[in-house]
């Protein structure tokens, strides 16, 4: 199995983009440097694709460039499907799965799972805890509003400072209304050595724009001093 190289704290910051749904966009992100590229499979978002056409675009994904999936609750029939058809390198759990469940779908698929944990108040950090012994990377996003449609890919920031300075038990990714204007800061202020990103570079919802893409990568990349 391919593995995912976390990065350490002197190399350059690893970036997910998350949501890609043609080859274009798909070339754009591995040429630009990114270390994961994200597929949705969720209905209601206007990023979803179905393993078919995630199958089409991950066969031509550089060796390197982690292909993960995102689903949110799937049960275990959608994800049988998903990893007979797709060449995945990991899972992205992004709905309300249990630690329990967490672990059960990464003894079953031999995969590493990476759990989203949405954070709004210094209360949801004992989330980050639970699920870092259980999981192999968290990504820490901001917390949906409660009538949103998406639990996720909404352009939301949370409050960056309730991260700074923490550590966990496991590698962990900063997402949540993250843009090209904005993630260098990001990175300063949480030390996140891993960032990811879908609507921060779309020109319309799902519609992803290559030189948001580029512009993106190169400034989570450029050197960034940690507060
Ligand atoms: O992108 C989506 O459509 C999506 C749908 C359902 C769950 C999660 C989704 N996206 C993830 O959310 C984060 C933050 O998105 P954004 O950058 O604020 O738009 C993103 O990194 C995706 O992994």
């Amino acid at each position: 199995m391919f593995r995912i190289h976390t990065p350490d704290q002197s190399g350059p910051v690893r970036v997910k983009i998350c949501g890609l749904q043609t080859p274009e966009s798909v070339a754009a992100a591995a040429d630009a440097g990114a270390g994961y590229v994200g597929f949705v499979f969720f209905g209601k978002s206007p990023r979803n694709v179905n393993a078919e056409l995630a199958r089409d675009l991950a066969v031509d994904v550089p060796l390197g460039v982690a292909k993960v999936a995102l689903t949110v609750n799937a049960d275990d029939a959608f994800l049988d499907q998903l990893c007979e058809t797709v060449p995945l390198d990991m899972l992205q759990l992004h709905g309300g799965e249990s630690p329990k469940r967490v672990a059960e779908v990464r003894a079953r698929y031999g995969l590493p799972v990476m759990k989203a944990v949405g954070v709004a108040t210094e209360a949801d950090l004992a989330d980050i805890e639970r699920y870092s012994t259980v999981a192999d990377q968290i990504l820490i996003d901001a917390k949906p509003n409660p009538n949103a449609d998406l639990p996720g890919g909404n352009g939301i920031a949370f409050d960056w400072q309730l991260i700074a300075n923490r550590r966990w038990a496991c590698p962990w990714m900063l997402a949540g209304g993250l843009t090209p204007e904005n993630v260098g800061r990001a990175i300063e202020l949480t030390g996140a050595r891993q960032v990811d990103v879908s609507s921060g570079v779309e020109s319309a919802p799902g519609i992803k724009d290559e030189s948001m893409i580029q512009d993106f990568i190169n400034a989570a990349r450029k050197e960034h001093s940690h507060e």
